[in-house]
């Protein structure tokens, strides 16, 4: 695998039962791009994401991150460990914020980070404190999430996510359960997490203004499969499918 690639999907198909829900996806996401994962609800993209980092178990393909290649199809306990090891180099938000609502601020974001055993107690909170800086929530270390609006709440589940130092982060739907004027504040901490931190980012998502302004390359899923992918401002621009076309129309 060449040195810049960060995740490579290989033929990957995921059922559930006897509906196919993934048929045959392959993608590469090199160091430091974004690629924004977009088209219809049921179109797949959510499992894809989910089994870049085994959430989900692809039924076939194979899945590469930062190296490491893991096939999907069975389970043994040496898998197990791989998948542990694997999900190391990879964090995720959700589009639940999914935070611990018994700890602060901090305790989130430093709980990993403490349970791995990276650093001492001192220096994991150091870091930890300068992520909430990072993502503007320097002020909010010692509230519990539950005081804290949607948008705060999601900053804080990017800030837990990225304590662990992964190699790609990936974004489900991020901004939809927020309210309009909340989605902007994350939209635009990730924003920065492309530019100040070149971080690798899959990110699924609707939101057409910042696949525009971020992303280096957008993906059409249309029933397992991607229909197209292409650079945001031609692709948009000027879709080469009905679907894709239609979709847009829709959205923007
Ligand atoms: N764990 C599961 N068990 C059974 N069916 C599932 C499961 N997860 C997803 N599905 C089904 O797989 C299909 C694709 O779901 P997926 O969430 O990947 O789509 P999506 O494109 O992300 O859509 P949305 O935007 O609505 O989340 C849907 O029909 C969904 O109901």
């Amino acid at each position: 695998m060449s040195d810049d690639v960060v995740v490579r999907i290989e033929g990957l198909h995921k059922s559930f039962g006897h509906l196919e829900v993934v048929r045959g996806v392959d993608m590469e996401v090199r160091r430091g791009e974004v690629v924004v994962i977009f088209g219809r609800s049921g179109s797949g993209k959510s499992t894809v994401l989910r089994c870049v980092n085994f959430i989900e178990d692809p039924t076939a393909g194979s899945i590469e991150v930062s190296g490491m290649r893991l096939e999907g199809g069975y389970r043994t306990r040496r898998k197990r460990e791989q998948v542990r090891q694997l999900r190391l180099h990879v964090g995720m938000v959700f589009q639940q914020f999914n935070l611990f609502p018994n700890m602060t601020v901090l305790d989130n974001v430093t709980c990993a980070p403490r349970c791995a055993g990276k650093g001492s107690n001192d220096e994991i909170k150091k870091r930890g404190l300068e992520l909430l800086e990072r993502v503007g929530l320097a002020d909010k270390s010692a509230e519990h999430p539950i005081r804290l609006s949607g948008g705060q709440q999601q900053r804080v589940a990017i800030a837990r996510a990225l304590a662990m130092e992964p190699d790609v982060m990936l974004f489900d739907e991020p901004t939809s359960a927020l309210d309009p004027e909340l989605t902007g504040e994350v939209l635009s901490v990730m924003k920065t997490l492309s530019t100040d931190l070149h971080m690798t980012m899959m990110v699924v998502t609707h939101e057409m203004g910042f696949a525009r302004e971020v992303a280096d390359r957008m993906a059409f899923f249309h029933h397992g499969k991607i229909l197209e992918e292409g650079v945001p401002s031609e692709l948009i621009a000027a879709p080469q499918h009905r679907e894709t076309s239609a979709f847009l129309d829709a959205v923007l």
